[in-house]
Formats: structure tokens, sequence, C-alpha cells
């Protein structure tokens, strides 16, 4: 129906062998046998002889040479036929928190200082792993303090080989988009809300992989084009369903939000805004700019001028380090609208996309003043996040009941507070854990946080909601009664100036119904365009359908007959040379009295021509006036619709939609 049968499909097929998986399991006494042999069997399947070798290879994990050979990530084993392992699609379809993982190249002062790769991945497994560092590289000293030093090894859903652009594995950022910002999208579709957040200590891709570059554009970028690329797709093949996005960009810095699609004003101190939480939608932030986008080209201006006004530094660490956690927003909203049930349904879904900023050592850093200040509120929040994440971890906190509730810590930081639903609520949600080559420390903590994140199961739903037009027109009727009310009480209490706290309140009321109101019937206005091209459509098939059956009327095809060539009447005179003499006089009298060339030539002679014509005359006319009715009404429809939306585009002009009402 929302215009992608092909990913419904390919979730239903992967639900089912979900399914089968998880009876598989259930039946085979040890489920590690199960989940042996499925990926035995998908690595003879799936791999060249030569990617074989190389997992051979990478047995041998530790060559005398600087990096290590390593097998590279292995983002065409998740294909994207659906035809996954069953140990990952169990991963997928079962509500985990999904959780890659990427090693991104040497940088130059780390190619400068020698540094060796400690990192390597199997493509067979995913397994990602940590190596002990040699005695030469100044930046592990930390880690030769530390009593235990060994190999660690963590596997995740995937593991992505950016380190050396020559492997055959290399993951490019297409090949991280492909794999697992493809499949969210897909979720957005169904009606889920997504979120994919970076996470890993400063200077390790984090930056790379959502926003990236011009020329390799990463995560965030490739999601917005696809969006717009499945949308005008989906409007091509179903005119009835109307698609409607609106996007926020803001940061978290310094433990305030700042709105980014907000322009700096130079010389003013920054604007931030403040939190809420509603008891429908969880928390959120007020006054955020949400402004509606129609296309590829507007989202990506936009997402550039946000991106512009993030909070960056130049440290030790990091030319460009983010300072700030940036949360990056798309709401989709998609009306398929019933013709004959006058009935809508709406999909709403949310994505996000977050590019966390770096946890760091002072010392490494060697920030001062402003830096290290924001240094430690990002790590305050980052720990913040790890205690989240260890809660949700812990069986006991998933239980449902107060008890559960109390014991995860969102409210402990702004960032966990904000991204309470998609960290342990309604979303999909996939942490992105970008780990640097050579920094053993770090890198450990990183592995350690995303093998956390694994056992994080959410609880998505998908966001539908049907309705008639009669009910949205109740609905908007009672909003406009409500606001109504809440003006006076706010003018009123304004007046008396008695209570300053309630005032607020009531005018917060106020001013989120006003907004709500706006979107409904912005929505309602998006209905009637879809009706519009609906109707167009018909109209168009209708005119056609009129204008042939006029030609055929007054242009009847003459049947036509088909004369023997000379060459074939030859031939059968040969084979029939007997026959032919005695039937040839009587075969051209048949010829000349067959019913289809009586009819001919009746035509020729002129007989019943006038009565026939007339006929034909009179269908002509009354198949005519009959569309010309048809044509009338639809017009009047279309006017009425088109009237209906002059008025909603006037109401909605008063009030701009996307800036919010600041009374
Ligand atoms: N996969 C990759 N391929 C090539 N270059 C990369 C890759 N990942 C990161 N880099 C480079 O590494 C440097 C640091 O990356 P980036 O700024 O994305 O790190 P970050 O984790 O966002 O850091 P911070 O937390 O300080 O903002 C940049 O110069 C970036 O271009």
């Amino acid at each position: 129906m929302y215009g992608i049968p092909d990913n419904l499909n390919r979730q239903r097929y992967r639900d089912a062998i979900s399914d089968f998986c998880d009876a598989l399991s259930r039946l085979v006494p040890l489920p590690q046998l199960l989940l042996s042999s499925s990926s035995r069997q998908h690595s003879t399947q799936t791999l060249t002889g030569i990617q074989q070798q190389d997992a051979i290879d990478n047995k041998d994990m530790r060559p005398a040479a600087h990096a290590i050979r390593s097998s590279a990530s292995t983002p065409s084993l998740r294909s994207r036929d659906g035809t996954l392992p069953a140990h990952m699609m169990r991963l997928d379809g079962g509500g985990n928190v999904r959780v890659v993982v990427r090693v991104r190249a040497f940088l130059p002062r780390e190619i400068e200082r020698g540094a060796e790769c400690l990192i390597s991945m199997d493509p067979i497994t995913q397994m990602t792993t940590l190596h002990v560092p040699n005695d030469d590289d100044p930046a592990n000293t930390r880690a030769k303090s530390r009593k235990v030093i060994e190999e660690k090894s963590f596997t995740f859903d995937n593991s992505f080989w950016s380190h050396n652009t020559r492997d055959r594995h290399y993951a490019h950022q297409e090949d991280v988009y492909n794999s697992l910002g493809e499949d969210f999208l897909d979720h957005n579709f169904e009606g889920y809300h997504t979120c994919i957040f970076a996470y890993g200590q400063t200077g390790s891709g984090k930056s790379y992989t959502m926003m990236g570059t011009q020329e390799q554009p990463g995560l965030i970028p490739r999601t917005c084009e696809d969006l717009f690329q499945r949308i005008e797709a989906a409007q091509n093949e179903t005119p009835n369903i109307s698609y409607h996005v609106r996007v926020s960009y803001f940061e978290v810095y310094n433990e305030h939000v700042r709105d980014l699609l907000v322009p700096i004003v130079p010389n003013q101190a920054p604007y931030y805004l403040k939190i809420r939480e509603s008891p429908v939608d969880g928390p959120y932030v007020k006054d955020l700019t949400e402004v509606p986008v129609r296309n590829f080209k507007e989202i990506l201006r936009y997402m550039k001028a946000g991106d512009a006004s993030r909070t960056v530094a130049s440290t030790k660490m990091n030319d460009t380090s983010s300072r700030s956690h940036a949360v990056f927003t798309i709401m989709l909203k998609q009306i398929h609208h019933d013709m004959e049930t006058d009935e809508t349904t709406e999909r709403s879904s949310r994505i996000r996309l977050v590019d966390l900023a770096g946890s760091e050592r002072a010392k490494s850093t060697e920030a001062t003043g402003a830096r290290l200040r924001e240094g430690s509120n990002i790590n305050k929040s980052l720990t913040t996040l790890g205690r989240v994440i260890a809660a949700l971890a812990d069986p006991k906190s998933t239980r449902s009941g107060k008890r559960s509730r109390d014991v995860v810590p969102y409210r402990d930081s702004i960032l966990t507070w904000l991204l309470k639903d998609s960290l342990g609520g309604n979303s999909k949600t996939a942490m992105i854990a970008c780990i640097a080559p050579s920094d053993y420390e770090e890198t450990l903590s990183t592995l350690r946080y995303a093998d956390q994140a694994k056992r994080i199961r959410t609880r998505a739903v998908v966001n539908q909601d049907h309705i008639s037009t009669a009910e949205r027109d109740a609905q908007i009727a009672a909003m406009a009664e409500e606001i109504r009310l809440l003006q006076l009480s706010v003018s009123d209490s304004r007046q008396r100036e008695k209570n300053a706290r309630e005032s607020e309140e009531r005018l917060e009321e106020y001013q989120n119904s006003v907004i709500a109101m706006q979107r409904m019937m912005e929505e309602r206005s998006l209905v009637a365009e879809g009706k519009i091209r609906s109707l167009q459509t018909e109209n168009e098939a209708l005119r056609l359908h009129l204008k042939l059956a006029l030609d055929s009327l007054k242009n009847p095809i003459p049947e036509v007959v088909v004369q023997p060539r000379s060459s074939d009447l030859e031939s059968l005179d040969n084979e029939n040379a007997v026959e032919d003499v005695e039937e040839k006089g009587s075969a051209g009298k048949s010829k000349r009295q067959s019913p289809v060339d009586e009819a001919y030539y009746d035509d020729e002679d002129g007989e019943d021509d006038g009565y026939e014509s007339e006929i034909y005359e009179e269908k002509a006319n009354d198949m005519q006036d009959y569309m010309h009715e048809l044509l009338k009404d639809l017009s009047l429809f279309r006017r009425k619709i088109g009237d209906d939306k002059v008025r909603f585009l006037a109401e909605s002009q008063r009030s701009p939609f996307g800036v919010n009402v600041n009374l």
C-alpha cells in the first residue's frame, strides 16, 4: 500500500525465516550448534576461493609487518536480497540494538610515529579482535601499565574494515549505507521510529561515517537521498499517497540544547532550548525548528547549514573535533487516502541520526580552558550514556514496573534524556562503534560499550492511525474550540498577572495546540492534494476512454479480407490439381458470397449506410453526453477541493508551518 511492496515482502520473508530459526533453535539441544552450522554453510555459499583463503590467513593474525593482515568487513555478505545468515536474522528481527564496528585508516600523525594496527576482523564470524600492542608505540604506554593486557575478541552484527583501501574487503561509505542505512529506511517506511548513533573516542571516524565529505558522503546524506528517491518512485506508482517530510537539527553542547537550523547572530549569546517531556511522545525539545522539506536538494541545504553551525574545534587528537552531540532528525509521514471509503491511514516515523562527541582523555588532547570544560561535559554525558546502556542491558531493568524505570538514569544527562525513546523505547536502534586502529586502551573501552549495547532490546511498534474525513473534521473543530478557550484563559491570566507559572504553562499548552492544529490542517491539505491527483489520473483515463470510444464509433475498422497470395495458390494448385480444376469456379463464387465479404460489398454498394450511421451517430451522441456529465461532475468536485486547498493555504499563511509560534 505504501509503495514499497518489495521491502515489505523482504521484511515478511525475513520475519518468516527468523521465526523458523527460532523454532529450530528450540528443537536443537545446543543453539550454538545451529549458529555455527549456519555460518559455516553461509561461508561456503557466499565466499569465493580467495575470500576463503583470506579468512584462513586471518587465523594467523600477527604477521611481522606493521599492519596486521586482516580480512575485511563484509558488507557483501549481508546481502541485499534478504538472504541473511540465520544468526543475524535473529538479531535483526528480535528488537535488539544492532551493533556494528568500523575501524578507520591511519592518520598522517599515526603513520609518522610508526603506529601499528592492533585490529583484525574476520569476515565470516564478523569478529573484531584487539591485539596487544608492542612496546614501541608511545601512544600505548598507558595500556602497558594495566595489570592485565591481553588479546580481546568481540562479535558484532558487522565489522567494517575501513583501514586499508587496497584491501579487497575495504568497507566504503556506500557499503556501510547498504548494510545498515538501507534496512533502517525500510523500517521507517514500515512505520517504525529508528535511531542510528555513532560512538567512539575522539578522532575515530564518527563524523566521517555519519556525515562524510563532499566526495565521500556518509550515512546522513545517503539516507536523505534514498528517502526522496523512494518517495518519488512511490508517488509515480500510487498517486493517492502523500508523503510529508520535516527535518530538525540540534546539538547538545555543554549540557545545553542549541537549534542548528537557527542562524547564529554575531555578538549575541547563543539561545538555548528547554527540554520537556510529554506523556505520549516522551522527552522533546521545546520550540525546536522543524522545517518541511520537499526534495533532496532542500534537505541537503538544511543539513549543510546545520552542520556549518555545529561547535567544532581543533584539538591535538583531531583537527576538526566535534565538541557537541549532534542529532539530525527526519520526520516522515505517509498519508494514504482511500477514495472509496474516504478514510485516511497515516504512518509516522522518525529517523534519528546522531553523531556523538568523542570520548577523550584530557592528557591526550592536551586541552585547557574552554576545551577542557567541553571535554569534561562530553565525558560526563558519555559516562551517563554508558550507565544507561549498562542498565538497559541488564535483564533486571527491562522488566516492566516502577523500580525498573527508576534504575535507568536517563535524566542524568541531557543527551540520554533526549535519546530515552531511542535507547530503551519505541525505536529500532543501531550503534556504530568507531575505532582508531592503534589505541589499545580507548578501543577496548569502545568495544566493551558496544558489546554491552548488543544486549539492549527496544520495543518498536508501527506508528499507524486510521481516521475518516469526518473524524478529522471533528478533531479540527474540537481543537479550534480548545484553542479559543485557552486563548481566553491566557489573556485572562495575563491580565490578572496572578500566577505567572500557571500562565506560562497555559501559554505553552496553547502553543502546542496551535502547532498540532496547524499540522492537522496541513495534513488535510495533503490529503486534498492526494485526492486531486487521483481524480486527475481518473479524469485522464476517462478522457482517453471517451476519445477511443468516439473514434471507434465514428470510424469503425472494416474487417480485412485475407487474400491468399498467388504463390500459395500455385502450390495449392500443384498439390490438388485434379480437385482444383473441378472446384475453382465454385470457390470463386463462395468467396464472393462469404458473410464477411457480404458486409464489405454491401458497404461498397451503399445499402443500409444511412441507417447504420444514424445508429452510430446516436450512440456516439449518447456516450458524449454521458461523458460530458461525468466530466462536469469531476470538475465541480475538483473545484471544491481546490477551494478547500486555497482556504487551508490561506489559513496556514497566517501562521506558517515549520515556524514555531512564539507569543
Ligand atoms: N573510514 C575512513 N576513511 C578515511 N578517513 C577517515 C575515515 N574515518 C575517519 N577518517 C578521517 O579521520 C579523521 C577523524 O575523523 P572524524 O572527524 O570523523 O572523527 P570523529 O570521531 O568524529 O572525531 P571527534 O569525536 O573529535 O569529532 C578525519 O580526518 C577523517 O577524514
